[in-house]
């Protein structure tokens, strides 16, 4: 009997809002057998960028890092809002653990190479560290990964927080875990308007993933969740579904499938 993991991902807009959040991290801190939490937080890293004097870039849904926006994502994602997140796991009896990509080699990532577009220290995953993930979950831990990580030349890189969870969710699948992908967000799912959250698409494939892309209807920040979600799928975890914490409570949102 292969082992069930759930890994939940949360990203900026359910950090930045309180109650959300909230229910969020209860129902991290409840799920039963082995679980990841994987955060982002884009939204509070624009901020700050701001605050700061930059003005922040996302092109496709990904950050443009420069030096002085990598330091300042790193003092955001590992470090307030993963210990934040530690914290409040901690208070809810779960024995979180936070790790960026630099800790314990989890995430190894190398610099994405300048094609069309210089992303700057904007790292793509090389390899998740399943062995030692595997080794904090059968001590009855619960990591909380953020989306920095490291390229062991001493150089921190950032990674988007979904392809992380992606990665992290093929390695421990390839390990010996049954793993279900839950990306939280703030709308019910993928909606085929984005203006009428009752339109959400129940399951979505590559082939209507294209079309939908070729006619606008997806865009933004779903477009790296949903190529993150179907190469999930393509490397054998067993479910990837996207919504907001109710579809996941209810076992609604969209479920992502492989053609045919
Ligand atoms: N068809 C669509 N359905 C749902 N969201 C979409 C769609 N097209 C674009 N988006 C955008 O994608 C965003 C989610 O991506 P992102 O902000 O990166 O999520 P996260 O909160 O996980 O960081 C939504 O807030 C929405 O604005
Ligand atoms: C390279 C890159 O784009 N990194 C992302 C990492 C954070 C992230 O993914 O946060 P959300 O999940 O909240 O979007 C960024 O800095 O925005």
């Amino acid at each position: 009997m292969p082992m069930q993991l759930t890994i939940l991902k949360i990203g900026g807009n359910v950090l930045d809002q309180p109650a959300a959040l909230h229910d969020a991290l209860d129902y991290f801190a409840a799920l039963p057998g082995a679980a990841v939490l994987v955060h982002g937080g884009g939204k509070k890293a624009s901020q700050v960028l701001r605050e700061l004097g930059h003005e922040p870039v996302m092109i496709d849904g990904r950050r443009i890092t420069d030096a002085a926006t990598l330091e300042i994502v790193t003092m955001v994602y590992a470090g307030l809002l993963n210990k934040d997140l530690v914290a409040q796991l901690q208070r809810r009896g779960c024995n979180a653990i936070g790790l960026s990509g630099a800790d314990g080699n989890s995430v190894l990532a190398t610099k994405r190479p300048v094609k069309t577009i210089d992303y700057g220290f904007a790292g793509d995953v090389q390899a998740v560290n399943a062995v030692l993930l595997a080794g904090l979950l059968d001590l009855g831990l619960r990591p909380v990964l953020c989306p920095i990580t490291h390229d062991q030349r001493g150089q921190l890189l950032n990674t988007n927080a979904d392809t992380i969870a992606k990665a992290t969710a093929t390695a421990l699948a390839t390990h010996g875990y049954q793993v279900s992908l839950r990306y939280c967000f703030e709308l019910p799912g993928v909606l085929r308007d984005l203006h009428d959250p009752a339109s959400v698409i129940p399951e979505l494939n590559p082939s209507l993933y294209a079309d939908a892309l070729a006619d606008g209807s997806i865009g933004g920040g779903m477009i790296p969740k949903l190529d993150n979600a179907f190469a999930a799928v393509a490397a054998g975890v067993s479910e990837v579904i996207i919504g907001d914490l109710a579809a996941h409570r209810a076992g609604r949102g969209t479920r992502c499938r492989a053609d045919g």
